[in-house]
């Protein structure tokens, strides 16, 4: 798993706090990434302890995590309510998000988007005040090129994700690829999601607008939470 952002503790720290609001006879959405990482294995370890919960994995690799940490699961497919996700971001500004560091932002926008409680986890290198990360535009692989035009034509840089131990792009576990588009500052995430959304090609992409109900920021030293009105 490629790991980015700040420390490691800071991470735990998170995604423990998140990982404390899980009540008996839940439906949990188990994010994707190293900070959901110790959501899950703490969860685990509740489980250990008597929790009675079930989880919905995100993607293969939160489906191994969860499964490695004893977690009964729910294929996506087979459920209706999901009472509570925790996921990381790559970038928070304002309740904003970028996300799909780890490819796995479809998934986890069907999970964390239909979850009553929307709990996201990261260090405080993540936060920002206006977001700036390039954004994450998962595509169908024939739509590659055009998408990539389109993008441009949108004022956006975009770049085909390639994989780090392999020749050729990263494959999504949808099986399609990845267009990481560079826009500045993004002054309008709202408008800029409904033009990414519009684009022909595109499956998802990684700005979650209007999703996010609390953010648990990992410190040094402890975690601040931070919740919408
Ligand atoms: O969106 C994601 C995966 O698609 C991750 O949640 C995001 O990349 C943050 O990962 P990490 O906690 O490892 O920094």
């Amino acid at each position: 798993m490629k790991t980015t952002g700040g420390s490691d503790g800071a991470k735990r720290r998170a995604g423990e706090s998140a990982a404390a609001l899980v009540e008996p006879g839940m439906t949990v959405g188990l994010g994707t990434g190293s900070t959901a990482a110790h959501a899950i294995r703490r969860l685990g370890e509740r489980v250990a302890d008597g929790l009675d919960i079930e989880g919905v994995p995100t993607s293969f690799d939160s489906r191994q995590r969860a499964r490695d940490a004893g977690i009964p699961l729910r294929a996506l497919e087979d459920v209706d309510t999901i009472d509570l996700a925790i996921d990381g971001a790559d970038q928070v500004a304002d309740f904003a998000l970028v996300k799909g560091g780890g490819a796995a932002h479809a998934r986890e926008k069907l999970v964390d988007t239909a979850a009553e409680r929307f709990v996201v986890v990261v260090d405080s290198s993540k936060q920002a005040d206006v977001l700036s990360h390039p954004v994450p535009v998962e595509v169908l692989p024939v739509a590659h090129s055009v998408v990539a035009g389109t993008v441009r034509d949108a004022g956006g840089e975009p770049s085909l994700r390639r994989a780090d131990r392999k020749d050729g792009p990263v494959v999504t576990d949808n099986g399609n690829l990845v267009l990481d588009c560079e826009f500045g500052d993004i002054a309008e995430p709202t408008a800029l999601a409904r033009t990414l959304s519009e684009m022909p090609g595109v499956v998802e992409h990684g700005l979650f607008v209007g999703s996010a109900d609390e953010v648990h920021v990992g410190t040094d030293s402890g975690v601040r939470v931070l919740e919408r009105e």
